[in-house]
């Protein structure tokens, strides 16, 4: 087996995988740098949610070979993946996935609880982050009382809460407004870079990839090329992202 680079927080080898006989990703290599922010992006069907869940470790590809921090992610048990996921990752869906039952701060305090933080630490936590993601009013309602886009909010702000190494958001703005879109992705790209929270974004949108520092456009489960963004400076691209978060 070959190792992965050092710098690579997370590295992927020739992933094949099918969904019931489809392909869904052919042959696809990718290394994702500790720090990195990097847009996976493609029309509709073109694997990034596959690409995703496999780096993540919610799936196991059929063939290829999954890293994270230099180790073995695809030779995991179950258990070990999810204890992974829980410690280390953390993930935004397109449509906030919240439990109703609890209001906005326990949502985002949620993951910190479940890694046994004092209950009052979590809360100050969750409490901050809702400030930060400017929904601090919306701390004690719970889901269903709540906009789309506040309750969008409050899953990026579960998302960062929990401090993780690599935060997989896939289309995470999808069902946004546009004045939403990008005040969240602004927020998210830019909480993950004062923080060195590597992000993984998938997205068919070529005008939020431009948040990202590098593309990995993929076609029909295949990676098409990799490019850095035109004419934007590294320091460039982080200061456009430079909120106070
Ligand atoms: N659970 C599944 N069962 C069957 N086929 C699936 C499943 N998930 C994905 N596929 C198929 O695999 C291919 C890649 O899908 P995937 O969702 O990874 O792409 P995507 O780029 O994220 O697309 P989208 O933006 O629509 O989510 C598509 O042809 C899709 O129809």
């Amino acid at each position: 087996m070959e190792a992965p680079p050092d710098n690579d927080v997370i590295w992927a080898r020739s992933l094949h995988h099918s969904h019931n006989g489809s392909p869904a990703l052919s042959g696809v290599s990718v290394g994702v740098h500790d720090g990195e922010i990097l847009a996976v992006t493609g029309p509709r069907g073109s694997g990034k949610t596959t690409l995703l869940h496999c780096l993540s470790g919610q799936l196991v590809p059929q063939q290829g070979e999954v890293w994270f921090n230099s180790v073995p992610v695809h030779t995991m048990g179950p258990r070990l993946r999810e204890r992974l996921r829980r410690d280390k990752f953390g993930w935004i869906a397109p449509e906030p996935q919240l439990v109703p039952e609890l209001n906005a701060w326990e949502n985002v305090a949620l993951p910190l609880l479940l890694r046994g933080a004092p209950h009052r630490e979590a809360k100050k936590t969750g409490l901050e982050w809702l400030e930060r993601l400017d929904i601090g009013v919306c701390a004690k309602k719970r889901p269903h009382t709540l906009l789309q886009g506040q309750r969008q909010r409050i899953a990026v702000a579960r998302a960062l809460a929990a401090s993780p190494s690599v935060i997989f958001a896939d289309e995470p703005t999808a069902a946004l407004h546009r004045a939403d879109r990008t005040h969240v992705l602004r927020t998210l790209t830019s909480a993950a870079r004062s923080h060195g929270i590597t992000v993984v974004l998938a997205t068919h949108d070529a005008e939020v990839a431009t948040l990202a520092d590098r593309t990995v456009p993929l076609l029909d489960g295949r990676p098409v090329a990799t490019v850095a963004l035109p004419g934007v400076s590294d320091a460039e691209g982080r200061a456009a992202c430079s909120l106070s978060v």
